[in-house]
């Protein structure tokens, strides 16, 4: 058989640690699928003396030089499971200029700065693959970027965020509120300490920018997308979702479309919406991810499975690793970064949503007219109308009546001018809820 391919191993936490054990388990088929054994040059941590006795490694592999780790002649791949955005951008772009193959499942710098990336690895003419980066082990970067290169991707809609798709089905399934539903997932270890990257939607943006850069090859990075997390996403909210026969999940949104000139563009955003039963992605429960892709030719597609974890993130990375490998041993490096149509993000006011916007108002006549006429004022058509008297559900708000509305598909800008002028009107007592509603028009 061929000489070891060495890899560098950068970071040693929830994924790391997976990969260094399945490199030792899966060792023999790893090499019989590569046509080379592999083995690990070097594992940078950040400290040495945390007892990792139960990894099967030698111990003297371990070291806090990762610099040094990287620049090492002995090593072809370098595997970063560090996650943030220094330093890990100056190994991986060291790496990439100097020919060696990267495996991350980094998103935030993806996100962030894929540019420096995949610009160090077209001039080392090195391998840059990052599958474990969205939607961990679901198989839907290389999907993307290879599987469906001979289609035209016009809309991917997902769920790609474990941790609050958790918050969302518990708050669903028992009416908690959002702070016991978070509480519930630190507990069971969904949630990290500081769950603000999950909650507020950092982690689900960088991920769509991600999405939306391979599905429509064009450079779209973190800055771009519109984003919005759970925080605000209330027990009424999820009561007034089930009343319509929907329920909430955070989304990430890109799609195609015209922007104010006509002219092709792209919009990519995450936020809480409502969406019917039988949408696909209403049933994707507790920490699971899913990815609903429209293409032209091959119409709809569904990616589903475990979107985090150790294991299971591992298995993405370790996929990547098997292709970098072959990819070095054949001479041939994978496609570079597809950018070519380089086309424009619209703002968030020209993405094209439906609202559903329930109202505590005065039960008296001229309240209904009065309400409409702010829709007609910006050009928003109502799709439907429902009152609720006082006293029924959803209960306890202590108005005259609720009237839900939810509406055709109208620009945003015109949505959020509309609720605006909602809140000034003498009949409105309180705006009880407001959310997008997305599919099943
Ligand atoms: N945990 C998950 O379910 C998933 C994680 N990811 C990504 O994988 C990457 C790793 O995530 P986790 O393993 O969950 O994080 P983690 O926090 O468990 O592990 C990161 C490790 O890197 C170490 N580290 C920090 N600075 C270092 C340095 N300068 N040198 C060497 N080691 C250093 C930390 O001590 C820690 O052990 C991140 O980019 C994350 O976004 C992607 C998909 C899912
Ligand atoms: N924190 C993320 C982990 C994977 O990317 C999540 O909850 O999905
Ligand atoms: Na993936």
């Amino acid at each position: 058989m061929t000489s070891p391919l060495r890899l560098a191993i950068l970071g040693c936490g929830t994924v790391g640690s997976e990969v260094v054990r399945l490199l030792h388990e899966q060792s023999a088929d790893l090499a019989a699928r590569i046509g080379a054994p592999l083995e690990i040059a070097g594992i940078a941590v950040r400290r040495l003396g945390r007892d990792r006795g139960d990894l099967p490694v030698a111990p003297e592999l371990f070291t806090t030089d990762a610099v040094g780790l990287v620049k090492s002649e002995d090593v072809d791949v370098v595997v970063e499971v560090v996650g943030g955005i220094e330093p890990a951008r100056g190994w991986l772009v060291d790496a990439l200029r100097a020919g060696k193959s990267v495996v991350t499942a980094n998103k935030a710098l993806l996100a962030e700065d894929g540019a420096a990336l995949h610009d160090a690895a077209a001039d080392g003419g090195a391998d840059l693959y990052y599958e474990a980066a969205v939607a961990g082990a679901i198989p839907l970067l290389r999907p993307l970027r290879e599987s469906l290169h001979g289609d035209r991707i016009n809309r991917v809609t997902g769920i790609v965020n474990g941790t609050t798709n958790f918050i969302l089905s518990a708050m669903d399934a028992t009416g908690a509120g959002f702070a016991e539903a978070l509480e519930e997932a630190t507990e069971l270890g969904y949630a990290e300490a500081d769950p603000t990257a999950d909650v507020e939607g950092f982690d689900a943006a960088a991920k769509a920018a991600i999405l939306a850069s391979l599905a429509f090859h064009t450079r779209v990075g973190a800055a771009d997308v519109h984003r919005e997390g759970i925080t605000e996403v209330t027990a009424a909210d999820v009561a007034s979702a089930k009343a319509m026969g929907c329920t909430i999940k955070l989304l990430c949104i890109a799609a195609r479309g015209a922007d104010a000139t006509g002219r092709e563009s792209v919009s990519v955003r995450v936020h809480p919406a409502m969406i019917p039963l039988g949408h696909p992605l209403a049933s994707v429960g507790d920490a699971y991810n899913a990815v609903f892709v429209e293409a032209e030719a091959a119409g709809p597609l569904m990616f589903y499975g475990r979107g985090a974890g150790g294991a299971a993130t591992a298995s993405a990375v370790l996929g990547d690793v098997v292709a970098v490998c072959r990819n070095r041993l054949a001479g041939v490096r994978a496609p570079s970064e597809s950018a070519y149509a380089d086309l424009a993000v619209r703002p968030m006011g020209e993405a094209l949503t439906r609202y559903h916007v329930s109202l505590d108002v005065a039960d008296k006549p001229g309240v209904l007219a009065a309400v409409a006429g702010v829709f007609a004022r910006h050009d928003v058509s109502i799709a439907t109308v429902r009152q609720v008297p006082a006293g029924a559900e959803p209960a306890g708000r202590g108005a005259d009546a609720v009237l839900v509305i939810v509406t055709h598909t109208a620009p945003d800008a015109a949505l959020a001018a509309t609720v605006e002028e909602l809140r000034g009107l003498d009949a409105v007592r309180s705006i009880a809820s407001v959310l997008r509603v997305e599919g099943g028009e």
